[in-house]
C-alpha cells in the first residue's frame, strides 16, 4: 500500500523495460504517423526521420528535443493549475484530467514520462479518484476511442473483431462490463474509463510496453435508468443481459481474445459481485487470468494488515490473535476476508474454521450471522454462530460491533462514504490494541467510509490509518502528522500481471498473491 513514490522512483529504470518487442518498425508514413500516438514525437522528429517518413513540410522547421517538450508540458500542466486556482475541486481535476489525456491522445512516449515522473501527483487523475468523475461525465468528455468495445450486439463477431486491434502482441487486458465502477454503481459503458487508468498504472508502475496492453469494455446493457434515459449515452440502450446470455458473451470474448494471444492475462474489473465471483470460478482455471476486485484487493489489504501487525512492534505471528471487523460483504470484502482467513490458517497452523473465529463481517443489513436467510452463498462461509457471539446478534449495527469487539482493526469495503461516523470512530478508543488501524478503503474520495481527518481526530491520534482514494496527511499539531496510508490495489496489481508476464506463469493462484501480498507488507504502512 502504500507509498507511491517508491514505485515511481523504482519504475523510472525499468521504463518499457518488459516485454519489449524488437526495435519498432513503422509501417505508416507522413501524416498517418503525426496522428498515431505511438509513433508521434511531434516537433521532436530530427530532419533525417522527416525525409525518410514523408514528414518534411508537415511540422514547423524548428526541432524541439524530448526533454524541451516534456518542460513544455510540464509548464502549460503547472500554468493551468494557476489558472484554475479557486474554482471547485472538480472543476480543477477535470481540466487536468483533460491536458493529460489530450497528450496521451497525441504522444505516448512523453505522456508516459510525464506519468511515471510525476506519478504522485498524476495518479489521483488519471486514477481514483478523478477517473470515476470521468467515468460519470464520459459520454461529454468523450473525444476518440481508447482500448476496444465489445456489445452484446456483436455475438458470433467477436472472432473476427479481435484482429481489428492495430497491435500484434497484447500481454496485458482489463476488462470491464461497467457494472460496479469503484462505489458509483452502473456506468455502463462509461466504465471504460476504469480499464484505462488501471493499464496507465501498467505501463507506469510495472514498465509493461504500452504497445500492448489493451483496455476492454463488454457491453452488454446497463441498468442505469439515467444513462438509458439520456440521449448522449454511447453504450446499448438496453438492460444489462443476465444469466446464460451474459456469460455466452463473456464466453465468446475469452475465447477470441486468448485465440489471438494465448498469453495475454485478463485482469476482470469492477464487475457487480454476482459475476466477479461467477467468471472467477468459471476462467481461472482455463486461462490467466484474475478478479482485482477480489483478488488484488485482498493481496492490498493483507499487505496493510500485516505491516500494522509490524507497526506496532508486534511479530507477524500476532496477526493470528488480531480481531478484524470488515464492513462490507462485497467482491471486495468477502476477498479480503478469504485471503487474510487463508493466512491466519497458515500462519497459526489452526483450520481455516477456527481462523474464521476472529472476524466478524458486516454488510448493509449488519451483523452477517448464520440466521440471516437469503445470504449470498459467498459470504454464508464467515456468518457468524449466534451462539459464539455473546451479546451480539444478527444484524447488529457496526457501532454494536465495534463496542462489544473492540477490534484490532476496522476495515471498510461497502462504498458508503461516511458510515464509519463520530460515535463509531471513538468507540475506536475502547479497541484491544495501543495502535487500532481503521482502513476506509471504499473509493472514490466521497464513498470513503471516513475521512483521515475525522479517524484521527475521533479515533485518537495512535492509529494506523489507510484509504483507498488519497487524502493528504493530517496535521496534529506540535509539527506531528497523522500518517496517511493509502491502501488500493493499484500498488498489487502492477506486480502481479508483470510477475506473471516474466514467469510464463499459466494460471494466477491465490499462493501467488499471497505472496505477494507478504512481501510488499514488509514496507507497506508508515505511521
Ligand atoms: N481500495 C481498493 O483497492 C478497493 C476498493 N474497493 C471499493 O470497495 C467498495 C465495494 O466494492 P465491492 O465489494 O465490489 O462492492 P459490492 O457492491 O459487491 O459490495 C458492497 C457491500 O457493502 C455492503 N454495504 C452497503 N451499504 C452498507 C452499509 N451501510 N453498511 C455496511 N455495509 C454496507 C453491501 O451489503 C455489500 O455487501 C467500492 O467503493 C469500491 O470502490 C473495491 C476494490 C478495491
Ligand atoms: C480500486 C478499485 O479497484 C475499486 O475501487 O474498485
Ligand atoms: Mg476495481
Amino acid at each position: 500500500m502504500w507509498k507511491v513514490t517508491r514505485f515511481a522512483a523504482s519504475s523510472r529504470s525499468r521504463l518499457f523495460s518488459t516485454a519489449i518487442p524488437a526495435p519498432c518498425m513503422v509501417h505508416k508514413r507522413g501524416a498517418d504517423i503525426l496522428h498515431d500516438p505511438w509513433f508521434n514525437k511531434d516537433t521532436g522528429f530530427p530532419l533525417t526521420e522527416r525525409d525518410r517518413l514523408g514528414l518534411r513540410g508537415l511540422l514547423p522547421p524548428r526541432i524541439i528535443s524530448f526533454q524541451e517538450q516534456y518542460d513544455r508540458f510540464m509548464s502549460s500542466y503547472r500554468s493551468l493549475e494557476k489558472n484554475t486556482h479557486g474554482q471547485s475541486d472538480k472543476i480543477v481535476s477535470l481540466s487536468k484530467w483533460r491536458i493529460l489525456n489530450r497528450l496521451h491522445d497525441r504522444n505516448e512516449t512523453l505522456y508516459y514520462r510525464a506519468l511515471i515522473d510525476n506519478i504522485k501527483e498524476f495518479a489521483p487523475i488519471i486514477y481514483t479518484p478523478t477517473v470515476g468523475l470521468v467515468c460519470q461525465n464520459y459520454c461529454g468528455l468523450y473525444r476518440r476511442p481508447r482500448g476496444m468495445y465489445f456489445s452484446a450486439k456483436d455475438k458470433g463477431e467477436m472472432m473476427s473483431m479481435i484482429y481489428n486491434w492495430p497491435a500484434p502482441q497484447v500481454d496485458m487486458i482489463v476488462l470491464t462490463d461497467g457494472s460496479r465502477i469503484l462505489g458509483l454503481g452502473d456506468l455502463g459503458v462509461q466504465g471504460i474509463g476504469i480499464p484505462v487508468g488501471k493499464l496507465d498504472m501498467y505501463v507506469a508502475a510495472a514498465g509493461i510496453n504500452p504497445q500492448r496492453i489493451l483496455p476492454i469494455m463488454l457491453d452488454v446493457g446497463t441498468n442505469n435508468q439515467k444513462l438509458l434515459d439520456d440521449r448522449l449515452y454511447l453504450g446499448l440502450r438496453q438492460p444489462r443481459l443476465e444469466g446464460e446470455e451474459y456469460l455466452s458473451i463473456v464466453d465468446e470474448f475469452m475465447e477470441a481474445v486468448h485465440a489471438r494471444w494465448p498469453k495475454a492475462i485478463v485482469q476482470f474489473e469492477d464487475f457487480q459481485m454476482k459475476w466477479a465471483f461467477e467468471t472467477l470460478k468459471r476462467y481461472r482455471h482455463k486461462f490467466c487470468m484474475f478478479n482485482d476486485d477480489i483478488q488484488g484487493t485482498a493481496g492490498v489489504a493483507l499487505a496493510g494488515l500485516l505491516g500494522t501487525v509490524r507497526a506496532q512492534g508486534r511479530p507477524l505471528s500476532d496477526f493470528a490473535k488480531q480481531k478484524i471487523v470488515i464492513v462490507g460483504a462485497g467482491s471486495a470484502g468477502l476477498g479480503v476476508l478469504n485471503m487474510a482467513v487463508q493466512a491466519v490458517s497458515r500462519m497459526s497452523g489452526c483450520s481455516e474454521t477456527a481462523a474464521k473465529s476472529q472476524f466478524f463481517l458486516i454488510d448493509k443489513n449488519g451483523l452477517v450471522t448464520t440466521e440471516r436467510s437469503n445470504l449470498d452463498p459467498a459470504a454464508v462461509p464467515f456468518a457468524k454462530n449466534p451462539r459464539d457471539l455473546e451479546g451480539l446478534a444478527e444484524g447488529a449495527s457496526i457501532i454494536e460491533v465495534v463496542k462489544k469487539v473492540k477490534p484490532h482493526v476496522l476495515l471498510g469495503l461497502s462504498g458508503v462514504g461516511g458510515v464509519f461516523n463520530e460515535q463509531v470512530l471513538k468507540a475506536m478508543r475502547e479497541s484491544v490494541s495501543t495502535k487500532p488501524a481503521i482502513f476506509a478503503m471504499s473509493n472514490p474520495t466521497m464513498n470513503a467510509e471516513c475521512t483521515a481527518i475525522d479517524a484521527f481526530n475521533h479515533a485518537g491520534e495512535n492509529i494506523v490509518f489507510a484509504s483507498g482514494s488519497p487524502f493528504e496527511n493530517v496535521d496534529l499539531g506540535n509539527g506531528r502528522a497523522g500518517h496517511v496510508n493509502q491502501a488500493n490495489n493499484m500498488y498489487l496489481f502492477p506486480g502481479i500481471g508483470l510477475g506473471s508476464l516474466l514467469s510464463g506463469a499459466h494460471h494466477i493462484t491465490d499462493g501467488m498473491l499471497q505472496a505477494a501480498s507478504e512481501w510488499y507488507s514488509l514496507g507497506a504502512v508508515e505511521v
